[in-house]
C-alpha cells in the first residue's frame, strides 16, 4: 500500500495560489485549511462571466492559469455564492430567484433589509450558501471543481456585519446566522469547508506531496 501510494506521489515544489482579494475569504479559508494544504493569496482581479457557479469559477482559474503568473503554477481559484432557491411544490420546480453569482452587487445596491424585503411575499425563504473552488494544474489542464453547499434560509439581519450575506443566512439546524457564531463553529458546516473537505480529498487522491521553501 505504502509503495503505491509512494509511486504515485506528485512532488510539489510551490504552494497553491488562491485567487481573491476578500479578506474575509482568506481568514476563513486559512483556519480551515491550516497547515494541510501549503498556499499563498493572491489578488487577481479577473473577470467573473455569467453562467452556472461552476462554469464561472472553473474559466476564472482558466484565466489565472493562462495569465502565466510567473513562478505559479498551481492555481486555487476561490469564489463563493449565495444562491436563493425557492420551492414551488405545485410542480415541483426548483427556481434559482435571485442573487447567485450576482450577490455581491445585490448586497451592494439593496443590503440586507433590501433582500429580506424582496422575499417578503414569498412564504418560503429556503436558500442556500454555495462555494465552488476550481484547481489549476496549469495553463493546459482543464480545472476540477469542487461544490460545498450548506442549506439554511434568508432571515432578518443578525449579529455582526463585518461579512457579506453571513447575517442574514440561517443555516438549518441552527438558531444562529452564520454571523452569530463563533467562527469556528461556522467553519466546520460552512458552504466554504465542505468544498475544502473535498479540495483536501483531491490532494490527497492525487498524492501531491508539497515541498515548499515557505
Ligand atoms: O456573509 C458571507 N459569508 C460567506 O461565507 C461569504 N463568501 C462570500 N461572500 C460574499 O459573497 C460575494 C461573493 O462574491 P465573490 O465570490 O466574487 O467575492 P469577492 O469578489 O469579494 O472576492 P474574489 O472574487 O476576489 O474572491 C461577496 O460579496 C463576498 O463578500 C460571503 N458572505
Ligand atoms: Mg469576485
Amino acid at each position: 500500500m505504502a509503495a503505491a501510494a509512494a509511486s504515485r506521489a506528485v512532488l510539489v515544489s510551490r504552494p497553491v495560489t488562491f485567487v481573491t482579494g476578500n479578506a474575509k475569504k482568506l481568514e476563513e479559508v486559512k483556519s480551515i485549511l491550516g497547515q494541510s494544504i501549503p498556499f499563498q493569496s493572491l489578488k487577481l482581479d479577473l473577470p467573473e462571466l455569467q453562467g452556472e457557479p461552476e462554469e464561472i469559477s472553473k474559466e476564472k482559474a482558466r484565466l489565472a492559469a493562462v495569465q502565466g503568473l510567473p513562478g505559479i503554477h498551481h492555481l486555487l481559484c476561490f469564489f463563493s455564492f449565495l444562491f436563493i432557491v425557492l420551492v414551488f411544490l405545485n410542480d415541483f420546480i426548483f427556481v434559482k430567484l435571485l442573487a447567485g453569482p450576482y450577490i455581491k452587487w445585490f448586497l451592494q445596491k439593496i443590503g440586507h433589509e433590501g433582500f429580506n424585503n424582496l422575499l417578503m411575499a414569498y412564504e418560503d425563504k429556503s436558500a442556500y450558501a454555495l462555494c465552488a473552488f476550481s484547481f489549476a494544474l496549469g495553463p493546459d489542464v482543464e480545472p476540477v471543481t469542487f461544490l460545498g453547499k450548506t442549506p439554511g434560509k434568508i432571515v432578518p439581519a443578525r449579529g455582526p456585519n463585518d461579512f457579506g450575506w453571513d447575517p442574514i443566512f440561517q443555516p438549518d439546524g441552527y438558531d444562529q446566522t452564520y454571523a452569530e457564531m463563533p467562527k469556528e463553529e461556522k467553519n466546520k458546516i460552512s458552504h466554504r469547508s465542505r468544498a475544502l473537505d473535498m479540495v483536501k480529498s483531491h490532494f490527497a487522491e492525487a498524492g501531491y506531496n508539497f515541498s515548499t521553501s515557505n
